[in-house]
C-alpha cells in the first residue's frame, strides 16, 4: 500500500473512532470515506474497514451498511455519478490531502462548466429578458443565475442557501477532467474578505465554528459528499488562476469579464486595486473626491458580500506610493501574478484617456510577461473610441442628436443582451494575501480637536443603499413609478420623478446595458429616459476626444473671459448661503446627501456662472468632491457646457428664483432643505425678501440670522455684464468666430480630423486655419446677436437665454392656485391670457394654423420683457 493511501486509511480510521465514541455522525463519516478514499476505494474497502464494528457496535455497523448499500447501488442521479466518477478519476492521479486539510473548506468547484442554477435571480426584481432567439451568453453552460422573466414564477429567494443541483453539463463534461460538481458555498461560510485573520486563511484553515449542517436525505448526502470532495479537488494540476481585475464594475449582473473569467474554467482571484495617482490622471481632474471615495467605499463593502454569496472573496492590494516606493497598478498585479501563478488578468475597460493609457501599458506589459490581459466593454453602451462620425460628419457635434446621429450611421458591434449574475465563482487554492478594506482609506472622517469623529457621511449613508440590489431596487421603484412623470416633470426638485441611478452607473454597479434594457421592457417606454444614457455615453466620447475637458475651455476665446475671484461668494455657493434659497436648498441637498437632479444642477450652476461671474472649474471641482455620481467625463462637459464654453451651449439660463415655477411651485423642496423658511407662504418662499417685516417675524425668518442675506442682489445687471464679457472676448479673438455663421470656432483633436478630414472637407464643415482645424459649433442665439452690440444690456437682447420657468403640466394648477391666494398672480394669470388671445389673433391675421395647446407642453418665454413665464408660443427649450 503506497503510504499515502497507509495515511488515508488511518484518517479513516481515526474519523471511525470518533463516529463511535458519537463526536461524528455516520453520514458525514461516510461523505468524509468518499472524500478521502475516493469513489473506487471505498467501494472496495468501505465494507472491511466497518468489519470491526459487526461485533463491536451493531447498530452502527448497519447503519453504515446500509449508507453504503445506498450510494453504490444504482447510479439514481446519473449526472451527478458521472461527476463524481470523473472528479475521483482526477483525484487519482493526485495526492489525497489529510483529512484536516479538508471538508470543511468554504471553497466551490473549480470548474465553471458545472451548472448551478439558482431558483431567483440575485436581485430582485429585474425584469431584464433574455429572448430565447438571442444568442446569449447568460445562458451558456456556465454556473449563471438565469434571468428573472424565465424563473418568474419561482419562488423569491434572495440568495441560494440550499445546494441546488438542477444539471449538469454532459458536454462541457467530456472536455475536462475536473471536477463537475456545482456547489453552492453557501451553506458554508465564507471567510470575510476584509478581516486581518481572514487575510491569509488558506486552503485547510478550517473555521470550527462552521459545518455542514447534517444530510438527511439519500440525495443530501451524496451531494454532501459531492461537495466535501470538491474541497478537495486542489491540485497541482489545476489551471493556474486568473485574475479578475475589478475596478469601476462592482456587479455581479451583465458583467462580461466576470462571465469570460467562468468560461475559462480556472479559479478566479477577484482583486481590487487602489492606486489614487492613477485614477487622478494629469490635470486638475479631482476623479475621486470625498463623496465618491466614501461611495466607493460601501459600494466595495457590499461587493464582498455579494462575492462572498457567490463562493469568492475580493482582494484588496495598495498601489501608489511616494518617490523610490510608488507601485503602480502594473507592478501590482506583476507581483500578484506571479505570487498565484496567474496566467490570465481580465477587466472590464475604463475611458478615462489617462486610465485607458494605463490600461494599454498594462495589457503590453503583462502580454510581454507572458500573462494574458483582456479588457471587456461595457461602462458605457459604445465604445467611445469607436464612434465615428463617418456619413454624418462634423455639423452640431457636442449635441445629442448629433452623438446618435454617428451612432445610427455607424452602429459598430451589437450592444447585445445583458449577461445574468453567476452563481458561484470558482475559488483558488491559496488566497494571496491583501490588505483589509479600511487600509485604502476611502472612508476617511476628519477628527476634532477633542478628538472626535466628525461623521460627514451620515446623511449620505441614510440616503442611499450602497449594493447592486440597491440599485436593482431603485430601477425597479423608477420603472414602476418616477418613469410615467419622467417625460413631463423631470424637472420637478420636489419629487422624486428621475432614477437617481447615477452613482451606481458611475460605480458600474448597473450596467448602462442593463439599464437600457429593462427600461425599453418598461410598460411606459421612456424615449427621454433612454436618451440619457446617450448623452452619457457622449460625454465619455467628448472626454476621449478631449482629454482635458476637465480642466481647459474648448473655445479658445473663453479662456481669456474675466472671472471673478469672490472667494466669499464660491463658499456661500458652496455651502448654500447665497440668500436665494432654491440655489441654497439644491447646495445643502447636494451637501448632505451627495446627489441633486438634473435640473437642479442647472440651477445652481447658472448661478454660479451667470450671476456669479465664477468660473466653472470652482463649479466642477465642488461637485466632484461632493457628488456620490462625480464622474470627470459627464461633469466636465457638462460644466463646460454651462460655462459657455463646451461644444455645445446651453441656450438657456436658469432664473435662481423664476426656476422654482418649474421645479418646486409649492415650495416644498425649499422647505425641506431650507427648514428655517418653512413657514413662508408658497408664493414668497422663493423670494423671502419680498415678504412684509410681519411676514417674516412670523416666520421667525431673520436675514443674516436664522438665513443668510442675498449675496448679490442686482441679478439682472450680472446677467447683462456676463452676456457683455463674453460678446468682449468674441470680438478679441475673432479668429475664433466663424464670419459666416458667427458660430464660435473650436480647434479639432487631431484623431476627429484623421478620422473625418475628407468628410468634412466635402461638406465644407471644417474651417482650416493655419496648423489647427477649426469646427464652428453650436452657438446661444443670444452672443450672436450681442456681437453686434456688445454693450447692450441682456434684457434688450432679443434671444436673451434667460429662463424664467417652465410652464409645465402644472402650470393651470399653480396659475389657479397662486391666483387664490395673490394678486399678483392673478395680473400673471391675466397677462397669460393676454398674450394667448394676441397670439391667436395674430395667427388667424397671418393666416397660420394655430398654435398648439400649451398644456402640458415644455414651453420657454418668448421675450424677456415678460415677467412671467406662462406666455405661450415661445420655443421649446429644454435641459437636454
Ligand atoms: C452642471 C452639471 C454637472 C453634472 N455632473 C454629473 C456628474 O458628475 N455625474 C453624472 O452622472 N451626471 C452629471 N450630470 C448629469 C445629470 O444631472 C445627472 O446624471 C442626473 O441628475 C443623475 O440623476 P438621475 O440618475 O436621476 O438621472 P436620470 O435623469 O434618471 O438619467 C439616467 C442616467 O442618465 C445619465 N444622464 C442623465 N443626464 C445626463 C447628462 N446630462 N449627461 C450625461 N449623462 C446623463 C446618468 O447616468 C443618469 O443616471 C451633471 C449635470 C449638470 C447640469
Amino acid at each position: 500500500m503506497p503510504p499515502s493511501a497507509a495515511g488515508d486509511q488511518a484518517a479513516v480510521r481515526q474519523m471511525l473512532r470518533e463516529v463511535l465514541v458519537g463526536r461524528e455522525d455516520p453520514d458525514s463519516f461516510f461523505a468524509m470515506c468518499v472524500s478521502v478514499l475516493g469513489h473506487q476505494e471505498t467501494r472496495s474497502q468501505f465494507l472491511a474497514i466497518i468489519k470491526p464494528l459487526s461485533t463491536a457496535n451493531i447498530r452502527l455497523h448497519s447503519v453504515l451498511s446500509a449508507l453504503y448499500q445506498q450510494y453504490f447501488s444504482k447510479p439514481e442521479d446519473d449526472e451527478l455519478e458521472l461527476a463524481l466518477a470523473l472528479s475521483l478519476l482526477e483525484m487519482k492521479d493526485n495526492p489525497m490531502p489529510t483529512p484536516n486539510q479538508s471538508p470543511l473548506q468554504p471553497e466551490v468547484t473549480d470548474d465553471p462548466s458545472s451548472v448551478l442554477l439558482s431558483s431567483k435571480p440575485k436581485s430582485q426584481g429585474k425584469t431584464c429578458t433574455q429572448p430565447q432567439d438571442v444568442p446569449c451568453r447568460g445562458k451558456s453552460a456556465l454556473p449563471v443565475q438565469s434571468s428573472s422573466k424565465s424563473k418568474e414564477n419561482l419562488p423569491e429567494t434572495k440568495t441560494h442557501k440550499a445546494m441546488h443541483v438542477e444539471s449538469a453539463d454532459h458536454q462541457s463534461l467530456g472536455t475536462s477532467q475536473a471536477l463537475r460538481v456545482p456547489v453552492s458555498s453557501a451553506s458554508f461560510s465564507v471567510p470575510n474578505a476584509t478581516s486581518k485573520s481572514d487575510q491569509t486563511m488558506q486552503e485547510g484553515d478550517v473555521n470550527p465554528s462552521e459545518k455542514p449542517r447534517r444530510p438527511k436525505s439519500r440525495r443530501q448526502r451524496r451531494k454532501a459528499a459531492a461537495q466535501q470532495i470538491v474541497g478537495l479537488a486542489r491540485s497541482p494540476s489545476a489551471p493556474p488562476p486568473v485574475l479578475l481585475w475589478f475596478r469601476r464594475d462592482l456587479r455581479l449582473c451583465d458583467n462580461p469579464a466576470l462571465i469570460r473569467s467562468l468560461e475559462l474554467g480556472a479559479p478566479v482571484i477577484p482583486v481590487f486595486i487602489w492606486c489614487p495617482e492613477e485614477e487622478e490622471g494629469p490635470g486638475v481632474t479631482v476623479a475621486m473626491g470625498g463623496a465618491c471615495k466614501y461611495w466607493l467605499h460601501q459600494a466595495l463593502s457590499c461587493f464582498c458580500a455579494s462575492l462572498e454569496q457567490i463562493g469568492s472573496r475580493l482582494v484588496f492590494l495598495k498601489a501608489g506610493g511616494e518617490g523610490n516606493e510608488r507601485r503602480s497598478s502594473l507592478h501590482t498585479l506583476k507581483t500578484l501574478a506571479k505570487e498565484t501563478g496567474a496566467q490570465t488578468v481580465l477587466a472590464n475597460a475604463l475611458y478615462e484617456p489617462w486610465l485607458k493609457e494605463r490600461d494599454d501599458v498594462v495589457l503590453s506589459a503583462l502580454q510581454k510577461e507572458g500573462v494574458d490581459c483582456e479588457m471587456f466593454h461595457s461602462y458605457c453602451l459604445r465604445d467611445p473610441f469607436s464612434v465615428s462620425t463617418e456619413g454624418v460628419g462634423l455639423r452640431g457635434i457636442g449635441s445629442v442628436s448629433h452623438f446618435m446621429s454617428c451612432c445610427r450611421q455607424n452602429p459598430g458591434p451589437a450592444i447585445g443582451v445583458p449577461l445574468d449574475p453567476p452563481v458561484s465563482l470558482p475559488s483558488p487554492a491559496f488566497w494571496p494575501q491583501g490588505v483589509a478594506m479600511d487600509s485604502i482609506d476611502l472612508a476617511r472622517m476628519p477628527r476634532r480637536k477633542d478628538g472626535t469623529i466628525i461623521d460627514w457621511a451620515a446623511n449620505i449613508r441614510k440616503s442611499w443603499d450602497f449594493s447592486e440590489d440597491g440599485a436593482h431596487a431603485r430601477l425597479e421603484a423608477f420603472l414602476h413609478d418616477g418613469v410615467y412623470r419622467y417625460e413631463k416633470e423631470s424637472g420637478r426638485a420636489d419629487a422624486p420623478n428621475t432614477s437617481s441611478l447615477s452613482p451606481y452607473l458611475h460605480f458600474g454597479q448597473l450596467s448602462p446595458r442593463w439599464l437600457l434594457w429593462d427600461a425599453k421592457g418598461a410598460r411606459c417606454r421612456p424615449p427621454k429616459f433612454q436618451r440619457k444614457l446617450a448623452w452619457r455615453d457622449l460625454a465619455y466620447w467628448q472626454l476621449t476626444l478631449f482629454p482635458d475637458l476637465p480642466w481647459e475651455s474648448l473655445r479658445p476665446p473663453y479662456k481669456a473671459l474675466r472671472w471673478s475671484t469672490n472667494r466669499s461668494h464660491l463658499k456661500a455657493w458652496q455651502k448654500g448661503k447665497t440668500g436665494y434659497p432654491l440655489v441654497d436648498a439644491a447646495m445643502r441637498q447636494l451637501w448632505l446627501t451627495g446627489w441633486m437632479n438634473n435640473y437642479m444642477r442647472h440651477v445652481v450652476a447658472s448661478f454660479l456662472i451667470a450671476y456669479l461671474h465664477l468660473p466653472w472649474q470652482e463649479g466642477y471641482r465642488w461637485f466632484q468632491d461632493t457628488l456620490v455620481d462625480a464622474d470627470v467625463a459627464i461633469d466636465a462637459m457638462m460644466w463646460q457646457n454651462g460655462g459657455m464654453c463646451g461644444l455645445d451651449h446651453w441656450n438657456f439660463v436658469m432664473h435662481p428664483i423664476d426656476a422654482a415655477m418649474t421645479c418646486d411651485p409649492y415650495g416644498s423642496y425649499v422647505r425641506k432643505w431650507c427648514p428655517e423658511l418653512a413657514d413662508l407662504p408658497d408664493e414668497l418662499i422663493h423670494k423671502p425678501w419680498a415678504c412684509p417685516a410681519s411676514m417674516l417675524r412670523r416666520a421667525g425668518v431673520a436675514f443674516g440670522q436664522t438665513y443668510p442675506e442675498r449675496i448679490v442682489t442686482d441679478l439682472e445687471e450680472r446677467r447683462s455684464k456676463s452676456l457683455q464679457d463674453v460678446a468682449l472676448v468674441r470680438k478679441q479673438f475673432q479668429q475664433y468666430v466663424d464670419k459666416r455663421s458667427g458660430c464660435d470656432l473650436v480647434p479639432l483633436p487631431k484623431r476627429l480630423v484623421s478620422k473625418t478630414l475628407g468628410l468634412s472637407h466635402r461638406d465644407g464643415a471644417v474651417v482650416t486655419e493655419g496648423k489647427e482645424f477649426l469646427l464652428p459649433v453650436i452657438t446661444r442665439m443670444e452672443f450672436k446677436h450681442q456681437l453686434e452690440d456688445p454693450d447692450a444690456d441682456a434684457a434688450s437682447n432679443p434671444y436673451n437665454a434667460v429662463l424664467k420657468g417652465y410652464v409645465s403640466r402644472k402650470r393651470d394648477e399653480t396659475i389657479a392656485f397662486l391666483n387664490e391666494r395673490d394678486f399678483t398672480a392673478s395680473v400673471m394669470y391675466e397677462g397669460a391670457q393676454r398674450q394667448e388671445r394676441l397670439e391667436r389673433d395674430r395667427r388667424r391675421m397671418e393666416g397660420l394654423p394655430p398654435a398648439p395647446s400649451p398644456r402640458g407642453r415644455a414651453r420657454r418665454t418668448p421675450t424677456a420683457k415678460d415677467k412671467f413665464s406662462i406666455v405661450p408660443g415661445g420655443a421649446i427649450a429644454s435641459t437636454n
